[in-house]
């Protein structure tokens, strides 16, 4: 992999069946230390495209290169999050690592801190705000050392005040310990918190670049 990017992706192409392909010769890159975002309209192939990065599926052709480990964030954290609370949930993806106690708490309390979440250890995960659920999802993805994060429209289930708190703090996490995130949305305002957009359409990436130029030439077709 070019030592530049965090995710490289080399002419992918998948399809649930010979006669219906969903990625046709997809490439593209994102660059390490940044936070890229992914957009298209429903249907267009989104989250078949982070299912082939997180290797859930193998593409029929293509290469994918990527940093690891890997940590992942749904749209409905409560698919996700297992532990009756926060700090356990945290501990709880780190079970595999052979860590030590005392290695634990300090990567739970390393990783609640870079969500500022650091005074909810101790809560119940009923008791978070959906805001509150993603950035845990996020900790613990930070907690097992993840250099490239996956996010799946994480804020599709939240107020809209919550939606850019959250895109906010993705981004100042991503500039802070030099992760790569790409980032799945429908939402043309999250476009002000990234570095850069992806367009899938129809199964290929026909755009790729400047945020707010893709923003702006969306707003376009969509009053056309
Ligand atoms: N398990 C599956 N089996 C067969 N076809 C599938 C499966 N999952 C998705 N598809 C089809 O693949 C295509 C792309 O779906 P995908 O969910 O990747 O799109 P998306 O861009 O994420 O959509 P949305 O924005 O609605 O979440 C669609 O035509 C969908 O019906």
């Amino acid at each position: 992999m070019n030592p530049t990017y965090g995710l490289q992706v080399d002419r992918l192409s998948f399809a649930w069946s010979a006669d219906r392909p969903v990625l046709q010769n997809c490439s593209f890159g994102v660059p390490q230390g940044q936070l890229w975002m992914l957009l298209g309209s429903n249907g267009s192939g989104k989250s078949t495209l982070l299912k082939l990065i997180m290797g859930l599926l193998s593409p029929q052709t293509g290469t994918l290169e990527l940093l690891r480990p890997t940590g992942f964030v749904f749209q409905n954290p409560d698919h996700q999050l297992v532990m009756p609370t926060v700090g356990a949930d945290v501990a709880f993806g780190l079970v595999e690592e052979n860590l030590s106690p005392s290695q634990v708490r300090q990567r739970v309390r390393e990783s609640l801190e870079a969500v500022n979440l650091s005074h909810l250890e101790r809560r119940p995960i009923y008791a978070l705000s959906g805001g509150q659920k993603q950035r845990i999802a996020i900790a613990g993805a930070i907690a097992r050392h993840c250099q490239l994060l996956l996010l799946d429209e994480p804020t599709a289930l939240l107020d809209p005040d919550s939606q850019l708190d959250l895109v906010r703090q993705v981004r100042a996490l991503v500039q802070r310990q030099n992760l790569t995130a790409l980032w799945v949305t429908h939402r043309l305002a999250e476009l002000d918190y990234c570095d850069g957009a992806f367009l899938l359409q129809g199964g290929h990436m026909v755009d790729q670049g400047d945020p707010q130029r893709l923003k702006a030439q969306i707003l376009t077709t969509q009053r056309s």
